[in-house]
This record gives C-alpha cells, sequence and structure tokens, in this order.
C-alpha cells in the first residue's frame, strides 16, 4: 500500500538504521521498521538498512568472561573483541534482521559491509573523543568510513532487494573493523545522497530528560545539539547518532530523523511528517 507523500522520494534513498536492541523482539521490528520499509518499497522508494548489535555483543563478551570497554559510545576493540562483533553482528543479529523483515514481506539481502567492498575502511587513528577526556584514544580495530560501493547498493536495489548490513566494514587487503552502526548508516546515506536517514533506536528521539520519554524534542539545529551534547543532556549512545547526524548535514543531506519503534507506525508517521513521533534535525 502506497502512503501519500512518500511517492514524493520515488527513485531515491532512504537509509534507515536499526539498533540492535530491536533486534530482539521480531514481531515488533517488523511491525514497526518493516512495514515503513514495505510502505517506502512500495512508494517507490529505494532502501538500505544498517544495523547495529551492541546490547547483544556486550552481552556475549560478558559470557565469554571479558570485560566490554566502551569510550565515548564507541567500543574499545582488540582481536577477542572483534571476534565477538562477527559473531552478533554477521550472525545472531543479521539472521533475526532477516527473519523479521520476511515477516513484513521485505527481500532482505543481509550481510555486513565487508562483502564485495559494500562499506570500505581504514582504521582509525586516536583521537580525542566526545566525553572522555583530553588525551587521544586509540580503540583498537575500530574503522573509519573511507569508500562505500555505491554502484553495488544501486544494482542491489534495480534487482528488487533491500541490502541489509551489520556495521563491520573491511579493505582490500582483508582486515575487518568494528565502526559504530550509526557512523555506518551516516557514511552510507551521504554516498548514496540519501532523501532520509532514519536512526531508529530504543527511544522516541532526542530526550530532554533521558529518562522520561514524554519529553522529545520535536526538532533540534546545530547550534542546540551542540548545547545539549555540551550541557550533558545528550548522553552515553545518543552521542555518536547526534554527532554523525550532525556531520551529515554538513555534508548536505537533507534530513535526519531519530525515532523509535513505540508507537509501531512511528517510523511511517515520521517519514511523511518530521518531527512528528521523533526528533528532526534540522540545518540553520
Ligand atoms: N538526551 C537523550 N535522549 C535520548 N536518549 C539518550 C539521551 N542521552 C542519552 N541517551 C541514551 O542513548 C541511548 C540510545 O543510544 P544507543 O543505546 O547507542 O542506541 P542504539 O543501540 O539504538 O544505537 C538511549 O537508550 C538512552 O539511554
Ligand atoms: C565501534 C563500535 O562502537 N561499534 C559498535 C557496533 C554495533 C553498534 O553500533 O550497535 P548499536 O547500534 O546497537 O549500538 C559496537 O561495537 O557496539
Amino acid at each position: 500500500m502506497a502512503v501519500s507523500g512518500l511517492s514524493d522520494f520515488k527513485g531515491r534513498w532512504f537509509v534507515v538504521k536499526i539498533g540492535g536492541e530491536l533486534a530482539s523482539d521480531k514481531p515488533k521490528l517488523a511491525a514497526s521498521v518493516g512495514a515503513a520499509v514495505r510502505a517506502f518499497l512500495d512508494a517507490g522508494v529505494r532502501v538500505a538498512v544498517i544495523h547495529g548489535g551492541g546490547p547483544q555483543a556486550t552481552e556475549l563478551t560478558q559470557k565469554l568472561g571479558l570485560t566490554p570497554k566502551m569510550v565515548g559510545g564507541r567500543r574499545v576493540t582488540d582481536e577477542a573483541t572483534l571476534e565477538v562483533m562477527k559473531m552478533t553482528l554477521a550472525g545472531q543479529v543479521s539472521v533475526d534482521v532477516a527473519a523479521a523483515f520476511r515477516i513484513a514481506g521485505v527481500p532482505a539481502v543481509c550481510t555486513t559491509g565487508v562483502s564485495a567492498g559494500l562499506v570500505n575502511a581504514r582504521k582509525r587513528p586516536a583521537k580525542v573523543i566526545t566525553g572522555a577526556g583530553p588525551d587521544p584514544i586509540d580503540l583498537g580495530l575500530v574503522g573509519d568510513v573511507s569508500e562505500v560501493n555505491t554502484a553495488l547498493f544501486e544494482k542491489l536495489s534495480e534487482a528488487g532487494v533491500v541490502p541489509v548490513l551489520g556495521s563491520l566494514s573491511g579493505d582490500a587487503q582483508g582486515n575487518v573493523f568494528n565502526i559504530n552502526a550509526d557512523t555506518v548508516a551516516t557514511r552510507v546515506a551521504a554516498k548514496l545522497k540519501a532523501a532520509k536517514l532514519f536512526l531508529v533506536s530504543n527511544v522516541p528521539g532526542v530526550l530532554a530528560n533521558k529518562d522520561d520519554p514524554s519529553t522529545r524534542l520535536p526538532t533540534l539545529t546545530p547550534a542546540e545539539a551542540k548545547e545539549k551534547i555540551a550541557s550533558g543532556v545528550i548522553q552515553g549512545g545518543m552521542i555518536p547518532k547526534v554527532e554523525e547526524s550532525l556531520a551529515m548535514l554538513e555534508e548536505g543531506i537533507e534530513a535526519i530523523h531519530i525515532v523509535g519503534i513505540s508507537p509501531v507506525n512511528a517510523l511511517l508517521g515520521e517519514a511523511e511528517k518530521a518531527g512528528s513521533f521523533g526528533t528532526a534535525f534540522l540545518r540553520g
């Protein structure tokens, strides 16, 4: 069923990022993100999906007797942690997202950015990280996106399938890197010149009080968002989400929305009307 308003985006890309936590409830993921992606496809919009798996990776790390370490919302990734990321992102979460999309009638081909160089990366140099003190931090086997194989995304879309990527990436030498899924999604959206990027999370949007879902901010300008990071209103995993969104607005992408899956029509509603169910980032 085509939804009015979406047909304005016919032939353009929407990129949808799913936080790992959402993959644990397949029927709900199908009814929320799955149904919205189906409506986007029915309106002739091209869709690419990026998923995370942070909570699953943390759980598996602990089960293996290792200690997860996050700095400013990013995981410090040594060899053992990278193995865990492969098991969760390319294994458990990938299969669960594929299964949820089957329920919604979305023809998803689930893989990671390593496949055919869909997302290329190089090792991230040590950097100062917001919220983690003044010294540069080396995150280990964490990458920065260097290139996106947009031609293959286009071909997959033309073949009628939805590329769905866990946020691992690689290089032509066979190295594999862990990348925050919000980061992958923003870079892929920028390279595809996406009309919209949706960061779908376990919260309804950016909240004035992170523990009170009724305090959702419908819109944020870059200046307001920076102020909310500096004042500590925006914390933890929300920091990379907002920082990446701002970087992308500066690259000229049209609209970025942070949105949840409650109610189940939140993503579709936000796609039709910015700020109605989530937080929309506005330029200026
Ligand atoms: N101001 C805020 N508004 C909303 N969430 C916030 C805020 N500050 C911190 N957070 C935290 O950010 C989390 C979302 O980031 P993250 O867990 O990384 O999500 P995802 O796994 O979807 O990428 C929320 O669960 C919440 O605990
Ligand atoms: C470098 C880095 O932090 N990578 C992330 C990748 C997964 C992710 O981003 O998952 P969510 O979207 O569920 O948070 C991580 O290891 O957790």
